[in-house]
């Protein structure tokens, strides 16, 4: 098996209110970006893409890839307007990378840039999970009780909480399965909002993604007290 890791850093991080996009900011002493980049750096994985903005490209390849040894980054790429663009750019510079590799003895490992508490365990937990599966996505049992509240702000239902999980990334696929998704979004001119990787391939293919166990550290930064929270878990 080829093992590609796809890390974006193509958002804007609009709700951080910050004068920089978050993934730069500085967490403890090093961009924050560069605790995912690290992860998979030292992870057994082949190659690493990196996705960020356009204006970003050189300031990743000299102030983070290479100021920090980060050597299994094997392309950088400019992202899109939405998180999927972003991931779909990537995608080409992956199957570029393991062009001389059948579809099917490829993972990618698809990881938000901005989610830099991942752990070994984690990365294991997903690779083990789409090796036997072909998709799955980091996750967890949701603790509290959701509910479905109408736009007047009253609640509706209470789904059952033993049915539901909070979605984190790595989400990791056996390459032929994540761009048969793709080319079929790209298709479907109805696609609504797409906010994870996971959701095409439930929408587009028929392979049911598995979940494997993340931890509730593995958080997303997006809003300022994430900061913090994340500090205190690294
Ligand atoms: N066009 C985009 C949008 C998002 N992302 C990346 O996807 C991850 C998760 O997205 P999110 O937290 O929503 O990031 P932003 O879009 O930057 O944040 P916001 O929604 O607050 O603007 C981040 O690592 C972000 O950099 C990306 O690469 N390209
Ligand atoms: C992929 C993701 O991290 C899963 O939680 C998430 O969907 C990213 O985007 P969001 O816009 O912050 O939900």
């Amino acid at each position: 098996m080829k093992k590609i890791a796809v890390v974006l850093a193509g958002g804007r991080g609009s709700r951080m209110n910050s004068d920089i996009p978050k993934q730069y900011l500085m967490l403890k002493d090093r961009p924050v970006l560069y605790y995912a980049l690290k992860a998979f750096q030292d992870s057994d994985i082949d190659s690493i893409v990196l996705a960020a903005g356009e204006n970003d490209l050189e300031m990743c390849r000299t102030q983070i890839v290479e100021k920090y040894g980060i050597n299994k980054v094997m392309a950088i790429v400019a992202g899109g307007a939405q998180r999927y663009d972003t991931v779909y750019n990537a995608l080409k510079a992956a199957q570029e990378l393991a062009i001389d590799t059948a579809p099917e003895e490829v993972l990618i490992y698809i990881h938000d840039g901005a989610r830099p508490c991942i752990s070994r365990e984690i990365i294991k937990n997903c690779e083990e999970a789409a090796l036997q599966y072909g998709a799955c996505t980091a996750a967890v049992p949701v603790k509290d009780t959701i509910k479905v509240v109408s736009p007047e702000g009253f609640a509706v239902d209470t789904p059952d909480r033993n049915t539901l999980w909070q979605i984190q990334t790595p989400q990791v696929f056996r390459s032929d399965i994540i761009s048969s998704a793709y080319a079929k979004m790209y298709a479907d001119t109805d696609r609504g909002t797409i906010t994870d990787d996971a959701m095409l391939v439930e929408r587009y293919t028929d392979v049911p993604v598995k979940m494997a166990m993340g931890a509730y550290t593995n958080i997303k930064i997006t809003t300022p007290e994430d900061m913090g929270i994340a500090a205190q878990y690294l």
